[in-house]
């Protein structure tokens, strides 16, 4: 057996094909050597042939030759055979990292062989398959990192709360849909009362504790269907879809009535060795302000609420008003 049908033989592609073959092809061709950075497919230019990768390492790219490496292809691998069967240009930059040996073989062999080598058409099909698998879970990974990648940038980090970017996008969105239906849209704005003294005699940390008790409280207390977004500070814009003013007060008494009895918890102190102690700090109280959907206007219906809260705060704190 020379050296180059050996080489072959140890190939994905022609891995058990018969003895006979490899020598066919290895008259039919010959292997090609490649200078580390040389481009061998690009979408550029029109592929013939498939190439065994005899020794080296190549580089697959997307987009730009010089864009990060989406795959590195090891010794014993092939490239080019999408575009052959499917008679296209290739879709990314094959690159050599190194110095590489490859072995091209025709469109046509390709098909010869496809159409005589069982084992040949059984390799083909098993690498088509593993590439669809892996391009398969590249895409799930990517879309599961979008989804973090998204909930990241529309959630409080301090709360767990919906932030004030998605509030931007998603109230006027949800205003309208209301209006359009004909449907009530309730309005809560919630705030916590005399903030200002509670990180005086608390310190900061020990006011973003109660910032933490106050995200536990809302998302445990509306419903699934509702929103709870963090407006700013030490205030909170709740939206009930489909919720009459009736409802509305029912839900904001909930919260108001959860928030004063939340305990808020400090930062854990180890007091005894192996031990993990948690002070509680003074409970909160909220003020929240009631408002129903009279327009598709957001600025609208925020004042409406914020006057409500205003009324709140001037009613002694610790209530709802609408
Ligand atoms: N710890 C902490 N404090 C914050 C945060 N955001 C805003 N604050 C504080 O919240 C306080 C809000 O105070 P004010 O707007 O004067 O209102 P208040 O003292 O709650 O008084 P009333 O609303 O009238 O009951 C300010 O001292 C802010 O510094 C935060 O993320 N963490």
């Amino acid at each position: 057996m020379s050296t180059l049908t050996e080489e072959l033989a140890n190939t994905d592609l022609l891995w058990d094909v018969p003895q006979a073959t490899l020598e066919f092809l290895a008259e039919h061709s010959a292997p090609r050597t490649l200078a580390s950075g040389e481009v061998l497919l690009c979408p550029e230019l029109e592929n013939g042939h498939v190439y065994l990768l005899l020794t080296g390492t190549l580089t697959v790219h997307f987009g730009t030759p010089d864009s990060p490496m989406i795959r590195e292809l090891a010794q014993g691998s092939s490239v080019g055979e999408v575009s052959i069967i499917d008679d296209t240009r290739p879709s990314a930059y094959v690159i050599a990292k190194e110095t590489c040996r490859v072995f091209p073989i025709h469109r046509h062999l390709i098909h010869q062989l496809l159409a005589e080598s069982n084992p040949f058409a059984r390799n083909l099909l098993q690498m088509l398959t593993r590439w669809l698998k892996s391009n398969t879970q590249r895409i799930v990974s990517d879309r599961m990192q979008i989804w973090e990648l998204t909930d990241q940038v529309n959630i409080d980090g301090l709360t767990g709360l919906y932030n004030r970017r998605w509030l931007d996008n998603a109230f006027p969105r949800l205003l309208t849909q209301s209006w359009k239906k004909g449907q009530a849209l309730c309005v809560l704005m919630v705030d916590v009362d005399n903030f200002k003294s509670y990180n005086d005699d608390n310190g900061h940390l020990g006011g973003d504790r109660a910032l933490m008790a106050m995200g536990e409280v809302l998302k445990t207390t509306v419903r699934p269907y509702d929103f709870a977004a963090r407006y700013g500070g030490e205030e909170f814009l709740i939206l009930l879809p489909n919720t009459s003013l009736n409802e509305g007060v029912a839900v904001a008494e909930r919260i108001r009535h959860c928030s004063e009895s939340k305990a808020v918890a400090y930062a854990n102190e180890h007091s005894v060795p192996g031990i993990t102690v948690s002070t509680p700090l003074p409970n909160i109280t909220v003020s929240i302000g009631l408002a129903l959907n009279q327009s598709d206007s957001v600025s609208e219906l925020i004042a409406a609420a914020d006057a409500q809260l205003y009324r709140a705060k001037m009613d002694g704190r610790n209530c709802v008003r609408y």
